[in-house]
């Protein structure tokens, strides 16, 4: 690897900074035999927790079950949790940071989605289809880099020029801003956002905000950065090329200390030394990896469909399958110049399975926004979109929802956290497709938005519906001491105070509870834990009741291990590439 001139002429003591020139030897980390609260908590999440990290340890903190354990480890560096006894002085939790502030210091980036926070608000999360509104013209560059970036010319963005000629240009500033600048522009380049810097910030790719937001963190010069779940939604390269660049920046002297949270079910790099191991019930492993992985904890016993199970191809199913339900032909979406699908066609059957991957940013969002008629060029191609039997104009969008359940990262993001709105609530919007509970039992109204009648059969249907995709999905089937949280009791709890596994896991329960002919599943599984994963896995897979065959699933992931079904129950690949799409499997 080459480092960029500018960085290349930093001197190479083992005791300097990439940006600020700061180190030290003592440790990164104290935690002497504590227990961890939740802040106004009595009690204690984790117990009796040892924990030291050293400056040439590579530590990965991995939740062994359910990822409460990991959420509030990392919440005890972070603030939001307590520690009690706190780390003595005179180093504190931080020895290495002396007296630097740890607010400033120590960094987290999340990548789970949003979790307990509430809000009342539905935000629109189709406004990136189409014409971009003036409130969300803010480009990549401006929202994460105004300091750092050089717009493209000095008209472009008149404020940023500006600012950058009213700062003082004394030598040692001078060199200052080169060294960030070349860190700007090798971190860019390395996290492959130098195209993107100047799309409106709406506009990127789950993916590509995900490394913007890595690219970012390190340019904040933390100390101490904790990454928990990097790779979650990241495709199979960005993944190696993110591990390639942590490996290199642990080599490198002066960079930030990394600590990693993974799930259960992630790889662990090769380079990590050390684990914290956190198990069901709140106790801590933490130790050599070699000490304290494979011997107290058999990582990632295979998922239900494991990758090996999907390269016997041989072992190919073919399904029987149904009508088409969605059949597209010839289909575009550009912005601009920007061409981002180009004469897609794919016929979607029922009883049909598929599996639509794609490198980030290659479209699969926008194909899907396609389907669910949301976004604004399917309108324009409603002719060679043909959804459900009609060309896409004769549907009034809300009665397309009805027959799509879906779950994805921007509705994940966008679904209200209003206080009072239970689980039931939550899951009952699915029946309409929409995002406000209705009707008297909270189980939606009917086709045409009238009330349902009170004990009609309708009405009969969809409550056992709601009880049955409980009974499958519910915590009887994943909460580590299921006696302690019933399916029925869980169905009262607040949405907005579950954990971002747990939300997912209703948000599931909302896109299959209608049975809608159509199910699309994007990311469906961020933030889960492994024992919802494969609950998920085992009703959705043939024989497990949660699709029949007259629906349709697509799900979007960029792990194949995420994927419930193998080739011996005939699921199918659709690839989009350079904005080309096509099935390669079977
Ligand atoms: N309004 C817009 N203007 C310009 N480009 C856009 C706009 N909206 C989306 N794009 C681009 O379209 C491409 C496709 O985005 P999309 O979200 O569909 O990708 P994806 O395959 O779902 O990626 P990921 O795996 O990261 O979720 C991206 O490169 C994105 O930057």
């Amino acid at each position: 690897m080459r480092w960029p001139k500018a960085l290349q002429r930093l001197p190479h003591l083992p005791h300097v900074r990439l940006l600020s020139g700061y180190v030290s030897a003592l440790p990164i980390i104290n935690i002497p035999n504590s227990t961890i609260y939740e802040l106004g908590s009595q009690t204690p999440t984790l117990h009796s927790i040892s924990l030291v990290v050293h400056p040439h340890e590579s530590w990965a903190v991995v939740s062994a079950d359910a990822a409460a354990g990991k959420a509030a480890l990392f919440g005890a560096l972070t603030g939001t949790h307590r520690l009690s006894p706190p780390a003595p002085p005179p180093g504190g939790l931080f020895p290495f940071l002396e007296d630097a502030d740890p607010h400033r210091f120590v960094q987290m980036v999340r990548f789970a989605h949003r979790g307990k926070a509430t809000g009342d608000g539905f935000y629109d999360f189709t406004a990136r289809y189409g014409a971009v509104r003036e409130g969300d013209r803010q480009t990549l560059r401006e929202t994460f880099f105004p300091d750092i970036a050089k717009p493209l010319h000095p008209l472009a963005i008149p404020d940023l020029v500006e600012n950058a000629e009213s700062e003082p240009q004394t030598e040692a500033d001078r060199e200052a801003k080169e060294r960030r600048q070349a860190w700007f522009e090798f971190l860019s380049g390395r996290l492959r956002l130098t195209n993107l810097l100047d799309l409106p910030m709406v506009a990127l790719s789950n993916g590509q905000t995900r490394r913007a937001r890595i690219a970012k963190a390190f340019l904040e010069d933390p100390r101490l950065l904790l990454l928990d779940e990097p790779f979650t939604g990241l495709d199979v390269q960005s993944r190696a090329i993110l591990l390639a660049l942590l490996e290199e920046l642990k080599r490198k002297p002066g960079s930030p200390h990394v600590i990693m949270g993974l799930r259960a079910q992630d790889p662990l790099p090769d380079w990590t030394t050390h684990v914290a191991l956190i198990e069901d019930g709140g106790k801590v492993h933490a130790g050599k990896k070699e000490e304290v992985y494979p011997n107290l904890f058999t990582p990632s016993a295979p998922l239900a469909s494991s990758s090996a199970t999907h390269k016997r191809e041989d072992a190919y199913r073919e399904r029987t399958k149904g009508d088409a339900l969605i059949d597209i032909t010839s289909v575009n979406v550009e912005y601009g110049p920007r061409k981002i699908l180009s004469s897609i066609n794919w016929t979607i059957r029922a009883n049909s399975r598929w599996h639509l991957i794609g490198e980030n940013g290659a479209g699969k969002t926008t194909l899907l926004a396609l389907l669910t008629g949301e976004h604004p060029q399917s309108y324009t191609q409603s002719d060679n979109l043909r959804l459900f039997d009609r060309q896409r104009a004769e549907w009034a969008t809300p009665f397309l929802h009805r027959r799509i359940g879906r779950v994805s990262p921007e509705l994940f993001n966008a679904y209200p956290r209003r206080r009072g709105l239970t689980v039931w609530d939550t899951i009952g919007t699915g029946f309409d497709g929409g995002f406000v509970p209705k009707g008297q039992r909270g189980v939606g109204t009917g086709r045409d938005g009238e009330p349902l009648l009170a004990g009609g059969a309708e009405e009969e249907w969809r409550v056992s519906r709601m009880h049955e995709v409980m009974r499958n999905l519910g915590p009887s089937q994943w909460h580590a001491h299921p006696e302690t949280l019933p399916d029925e009791e869980f169905f009262k709890q607040s949405f907005a105070e579950l954990s971002p596994g747990e939300q997912s896991m209703v948000l599931l329960m909302r896109a299959l509870v209608g049975a809608p002919p159509l199910v699309l599943l994007d990311e469906a599984w961020a933030g889960m834990d492994k024992a919802m994963v494969q609950a998920a896995h085992r009703y959705l897979r043939d024989g497990g009741g949660g699709l029949t065959e007259e629906q349709a699933c697509v799900v979007v992931s960029h792990w194949e291990e995420e994927v419930p079904w193998g080739p011996e129950e005939g699921v199918e690949r659709y690839k989009l590439d350079g904005g080309e799409g096509k099935q390669i499997f079977p």
